[in-house]
């Protein structure tokens, strides 16, 4: 069988593949359902565009009408008239703006609330092979920039956008009605004008693209040294990180400034076209004037349209390059979007059989992580563990002991052999019933920040205030959280750092406890705790595999002697099993290993 939830590759570090970028077309079906259930407003929005550009359109004609009637024919009464339907229009203008700004923000700022949840949704269902490429700073730039930029144009460069191009093509339909001799000229603007509008769009799009990329590879390098700053400072490395965010500032700089280039370009041909096209309709026009086959109103709606149709073409070639822009992040967002790395289920799941005697069982299983497909962390391992058996796992480091943790959470699938919870294959199950099975307590083990409650219960949400406190008396943890100020409430900072080692340990022991799994999967811990943080760690952690079954990843004396059984491992294979005596007789590695890596309690 085939590892399919792992061999979906995602390398973000080669996010900028100009051949993969959707086009506008693609981008607005791959958007559409998140626009869809704003059908209403954006039909009012519409709506309100075309209020907006008809009465700026039909200004023209007043306006010519003001010229001719009202001051050619220097009557009062028809110069007040002018004058009313120029405020009527005005009016028109003014409601349809206000109906225009606010449906079209309402409906950006709610289409991108929905993707910024989308993108979060999906990202939190990927499968861990995924995370191992993808880089957390450009994630998150996805999720935040990348949408802040689509946001942004959404809400007001497209409605800018879409009120030009009404009135860019309203503008011609006049100047063309009003003399058919100027379509001549039209028609030979025009195609000069969206010629390059389409081939540097094209470039444009991919410049940004870049820069967005880019953007994401500032946010990594931020992201990295935040998160690992006491390592930064520890080492004296702040220039040194500092210099390799220069880099990454430099590279975004780089390719913002020929994204910036390229949009100038593009706006310096598109302005010059399109003047030099107004210059020639009004040449006409005036020669026309001069001759008397036209009037002066006619002339001043002309040069009123011509403005109109060359501000907006000037307007659209500012905004082409920023729809490109957002076309970019958008791009970058659908991408993250359409990964479906995500850990395969089987349409019809079985259910588990909680009471079965065997707890897991791994039968011939084999696995390679991803990343090194031709090298096997695990070589057909076989081994079952029963109902309330404690079970010791030891090895040298990189024997594959985490990795059976990681293949039993389907965190990974095997290459070969079959993983079993009771007499059931664990791919036939839903994911989420394997992993609530399961208990973990890693070895670093991950709080939120959040208050001690909220991370206790992190594994189980219903519970209560007296079985959250039961649980921490049982993890050792009670007095000390009493000890703090606020207590349950206190607010343990980003990734619990208001909390020692030894008490974070001891809140993902309660929180295990609190959960109650079947299978407990327990990595101890190796960092040296204190001997009076040792005594109770190592309390807290026989509270919890009390009566339960449980596979450890023993780094402690007490652990090994106390379990029914250990597995030795080595390379990725069992190379042998029984209690700590047995293999301290059998196994030469077993007792090189107890010698170097179980740290027998410090007294005080
Ligand atoms: N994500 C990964 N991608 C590629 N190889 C990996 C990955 N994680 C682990 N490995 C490799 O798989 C092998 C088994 O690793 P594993 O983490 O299971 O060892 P371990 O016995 O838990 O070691 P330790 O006691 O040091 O934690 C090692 O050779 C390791 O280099």
């Amino acid at each position: 069988m085939t590892n399919r939830n792992t061999d979906v590759s995602y390398d973000a570090t080669k996010a900028d593949s100009a051949e993969a970028a959707m086009t506008s077309g693609e981008l607005l079906r791959f958007f559409w359902p998140y626009l869809a259930p704003h059908k209403k407003r954006i039909m009012l929005a519409v709506l309100s565009l075309f209020m907006v550009a008809g009465a700026l359109l039909f200004m023209g004609r007043g306006l010519a009408f003001l010229v001719d009637e009202g001051l050619g024919k220097q009557d009062p009464a028809l110069l007040d008239r002018a004058v009313m339907a120029t405020s009527l229009i005005a009016l028109v203008l003014a409601f349809g703006s206000y109906l225009r700004t606010t449906m079209v923000n309402q409906i950006g700022e709610m289409v991108l609330a929905d993707i910024r949840r989308a993108v979060f949704a999906h990202v939190t269902r990927l499968s861990i092979g995924w995370f191992e490429t993808a880089r957390t700073g450009d994630v998150l730039a996805r999720i935040t920039s990348d949408t802040a930029t689509v946001q942004m144009v959404m809400t007001s460069t497209l409605s800018m956008a879409a009120r030009n191009v009404i009135l860019l093509f309203g503008g011609l339909v006049m100047v063309v009605l009003s003399s058919p001799k100027m379509s001549l000229v039209v028609l030979v603007v025009v195609p000069l004008v969206v010629v390059p509008l389409i081939l540097l769009g094209r470039r444009l799009r991919v410049a940004s693209r870049r820069a967005q990329d880019r953007l994401g590879d500032v946010s990594v390098e931020a992201e990295e040294v935040v998160s690992a700053i006491r390592t930064v400072q520890a080492f004296g490395r702040e220039s040194f990180v500092r210099a390799h965010f220069d880099k990454a500032v430099d590279d975004s700089l780089d390719a913002a400034l020929s994204r910036v280039r390229l949009r100038g370009l593009l706006s310096g041909i598109l302005i010059f076209l399109v003047f030099s096209g107004i210059s020639a309709i009004l040449w006409i026009g005036g020669q026309d004037l001069l001759a008397g086959r036209i009037s002066a109103g006619d002339l001043s709606s002309f040069i009123f349209y011509a403005f109109l149709v060359a501000s907006s073409t000037g307007f659209l070639s500012e905004l082409a390059g920023d729809l490109q822009r957002a076309a970019g992040a958008a791009d970058r967002i659908a991408q993250l979007l359409t990964t479906d790395a995500i850990v395969p289920e089987l349409p019809n799941t079985q259910k588990l059989d909680a009471t079965h005697p065997v707890a897991c069982r791994f039968d011939k299983v084999s696995f390679s992580y991803p990343a090194a497909a031709n090298r096997p962390a695990i070589d057909n391992v076989s081994f079952q563990i029963n109902a309330g058996e404690r079970v010791a796992l030891v090895g040298p480091s990189g024997a594959g002991k985490s990795t059976l943790f990681h293949l039993l959470l389907r965190f990974y699938d095997p290459i070969t052999g079959v993983i079993s919870i009771g007499d059931t294959d664990i791919r036939a199950v839903k994911l989420a019933d394997v992993r609530a099975q399961i208990g973990l307590v890693p070895q670093d083990p991950a709080l939120f920040s959040a208050t001690i409650r909220e991370n206790l219960v992190f594994g189980r949400p219903d519970a209560n205030m007296d079985t959250i406190i039961e649980a921490a008396k049982k993890a050792q943890a009670h007095d000390f959280i009493m000890a703090i100020p606020d207590g349950y409430e206190a607010m343990v900072g980003e990734k619990g750092v208001r909390l020692s080692g030894g008490q974070r340990q001891r809140v993902a022991i309660a929180r295990a406890i609190l959960r109650n799994p079947r299978l407990l999967l327990l990595d101890e811990a190796t960092s040296a705790l204190d001997a009076q943080s040792e005594a109770a760690v190592q309390g807290a952690l026989e509270n919890l595999m009390y009566e339960r079954t449980s596979l450890v990843i023993a780094h402690r004396l007490a652990t090994v002697v106390r379990a029914d059984r250990i597995l030795l491992m080595d390379q990725g294979r069992i190379i042998a099993e029984g209690t700590h005596e047995m293999l301290m007789v059998e196994s030469s590695l077993y007792r090189t290993l107890a010698d170097l890596q179980f740290s027998v309690p410090r007294r005080a």
